[in-house]
């Protein structure tokens, strides 16, 4: 029997509904929540994403600040205006739109945002809190798949979970998460050997590796919750995941489609990151 489809942004709404009462209440004790979102350069794919949440806020009352910056700009002026950000009490989260330009080491200004407006999750600090268990901000992707996991009432504990990718974004809190929740956890690279035979084991399976159609049916176990991180777009247009769906689809018991799966959840946890910076801003 084919599995089911799971609503990515069904369950982002329910969500967004609850943060939106959130922020009311916030805004009747006169705090007004802040994200500032920083842009470097004029990839097209970036803009559309920054777009995106930018609305995303506005739907929910977030007050969100959109910074534009050219392709040129040098890693001294964005760590300069990183340090302004972290200085304004208005701002609650930064966001530095990834890939930066090659000039620019992502991971100094990573280090440079406070880990108490990294809504992202990407500093040393939060990873390090997520991987001791103790978690602070948590990144958004793994957490939504987490998010889609609870809402659906599946359980997690003592599954076998297999994470396919190892990125510091997606791969390794997702593992870490799991893990936290007492899955058995796996986690698959480009060098792994049988990568059929460890997925197959997967009751639970999240793929992140940024491969159109990388793990097909065959590769499934019968009835494994999967959920598709990629997001690819195909020279015709068209947006795929890592997974090829139809085939997938047919084995799984549940499945992301995408778009419409953990992409609406990314930035539904975001905004949710957004409101748990605020209990770490100085007063
Ligand atoms: N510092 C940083 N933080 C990020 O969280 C971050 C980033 N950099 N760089 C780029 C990626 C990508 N990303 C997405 C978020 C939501 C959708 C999303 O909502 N997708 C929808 C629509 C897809 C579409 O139509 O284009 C869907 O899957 O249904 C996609 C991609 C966040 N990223």
């Amino acid at each position: 029997m084919p599995g089911q489809v799971i609503d990515g942004k069904a369950i982002a709404l329910k969500l967004r509904e609850a943060i939106m009462e959130r922020v009311k209440a916030l805004k009747s004790q006169g705090i007004l929540p802040g994200l500032a979102v920083v842009l470097v350069g004029e990839d097209p794919a970036s803009q559309v994403y920054v777009g995106h949440k930018a609305k995303a806020c506005q739907e929910v009352g977030i007050k969100s600040e959109v910074m534009k910056l050219p392709a040129s700009t040098s890693e001294a002026e964005l760590l300069a205006l990183v340090e302004k950000l972290n200085a304004r009490p208005d701002i609650h989260g930064i966001l530095v739109q990834l890939p930066l330009p090659k000039h620019i080491h992502e991971e100094k200004i990573i280090l440079a945002i406070s880990p108490d407006k990294d809504v992202d999750g990407f500093h040393p600090l939060n990873m390090g809190q997520l991987f001791i268990g103790s978690p602070r901000l948590v990144p958004c992707t793994p957490y939504g798949c987490l998010k889609i996991l609870q809402e659906l009432g599946l359980d997690i504990a003592g599954k076998q979970a297999v994470v396919v990718g190892r990125s510091n974004i997606v791969g390794k809190p997702m593992a870490a998460l799991l893990l936290q929740e007492h899955a058995t956890v796996t986690i698959c690279h480009s060098r792994t050997r049988n990568l059929s035979e460890i997925t197959k084991t997967a009751d639970i399976l999240v793929v992140a590796v940024g491969k159109p159609n990388f793990i097909t049916g065959e590769m499934v176990k019968p009835g494994a919750v999967v959920l598709d991180v990629g997001i690819n777009r195909l020279p015709t247009g068209k947006l795929v995941g890592d997974v090829d769906f139809s085939s997938a689809a047919e084995v799984a018991g549940w499945i992301t489609p995408v778009p419409g799966g953990v992409g609406p959840m990314t930035i539904t946890m975001l905004l949710f990151n957004t409101l748990e910076a605020i209990n770490y801003a100085r007063k």
